[in-house]
């Protein structure tokens, strides 16, 4: 496999001694256009991969703050057509990692294999397909390998260590790790017990760079979550932030400075 942006730039971090910091929001929300000029926030207040929701209908790991960014999209029109061209608009400015997080449904529906093809050629670098268990993912993983793109896969507080170990031998790019069982959303009690000896857990299993979220809202939190795992993620509080400001210019560029402080505080630890 060539090297995607996405393994670049954990080979960078790495070398640097650094912890990389991964937001997540819902393509389409509140449009298309939005997405374009928030990516690129994102990008200038100093993240290292872009993870995009692509709207579905039915999102069942999702909380409600993801549920509500991808019914916004769907709502507002967010195709899949769309989106690509989405990506296409901010590959026209910007070389920052990217990656789709979809249900499986949505790439069915458009047929495996065209829409790995059409989100290699747009300039996604991966795919975290929630809802493939291992066991269902034989034909689908040749079609991501033949368009070159990471692998990306799950591992959460109740996935059994004999089942682990197979499931990050199928990843490549890094292994995401659920910090606690449940949606995904906000909480205010940190970052959850336990998650320390999961990330331990997974690294008996593989090389590849574990990146941990659920549940990370502030600073405090990113940084000990930062502690812990190679990379921290942060979703629904950064889609709130841009949901609930204004969306302006000095609105999104408030948004943006959350972001960075979040960032900061993972890069000073
Ligand atoms: O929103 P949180 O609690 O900050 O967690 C990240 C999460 O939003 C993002 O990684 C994500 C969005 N949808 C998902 C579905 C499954 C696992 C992870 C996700």
């Amino acid at each position: 496999m060539k090297k995607t942006r996405l393994d670049k730039k954990f080979a960078e971090l790495r070398k640097d001694g650094k912890k990389g910091f991964i937001a997540y929001i819902g393509a389409g929300d509140p449009t298309l256009e939005d997405t374009v000029d928030i990516v690129l926030k994102l990008e200038e207040a100093g993240v290292d991969l872009v993870e995009l929701g692509l709207p579905f209908s039915d999102p069942l790991a999702d909380g409600r703050v993801n549920q509500d960014a991808a019914t916004r999209a769907l709502d507002a029109g967010a195709t899949f057509d769309g989106v690509m061209d989405c990506i296409r608009k901010i590959r026209e400015k910007s070389q920052m990692p990217m990656i789709f997080y979809a249900y499986l449904n949505v790439l069915y529906a458009r047929g495996f294999e065209k829409a790995m093809a059409e989100a290699a050629e747009a300039g996604i670098d991966g795919f975290l397909i929630l809802d493939m268990p291992r066991e269902e993912s034989g034909p689908y993983k040749g079609a991501i390998k033949a368009a070159n793109l990471n692998n990306i896969v799950l591992i959460t507080p109740t996935t059994p260590e004999d089942r682990m170990e197979k499931i990050v031998k199928n990843a490549n790019g890094f292994v995401y790790c659920v910090s606690r069982e449940g949606v995904t959303g906000v909480r205010d009690d940190g970052v959850a017990t336990g998650a320390a000896e999961l990330v331990g857990e997974i690294k008996k299993h593989t090389d590849l760079p574990v990146a941990l979220g659920f549940g990370i809202g502030t600073p405090e939190a990113a940084a000990d979550a930062a502690r812990i795992a190679d990379a921290v993620v942060v979703g629904s509080a950064i889609v709130n932030k841009f949901h609930n400001n204004p969306h302006t210019d000095e609105g999104r560029a408030d948004a943006a400075a959350f972001v960075a402080e979040m960032v900061r505080a993972v890069k000073e630890i």
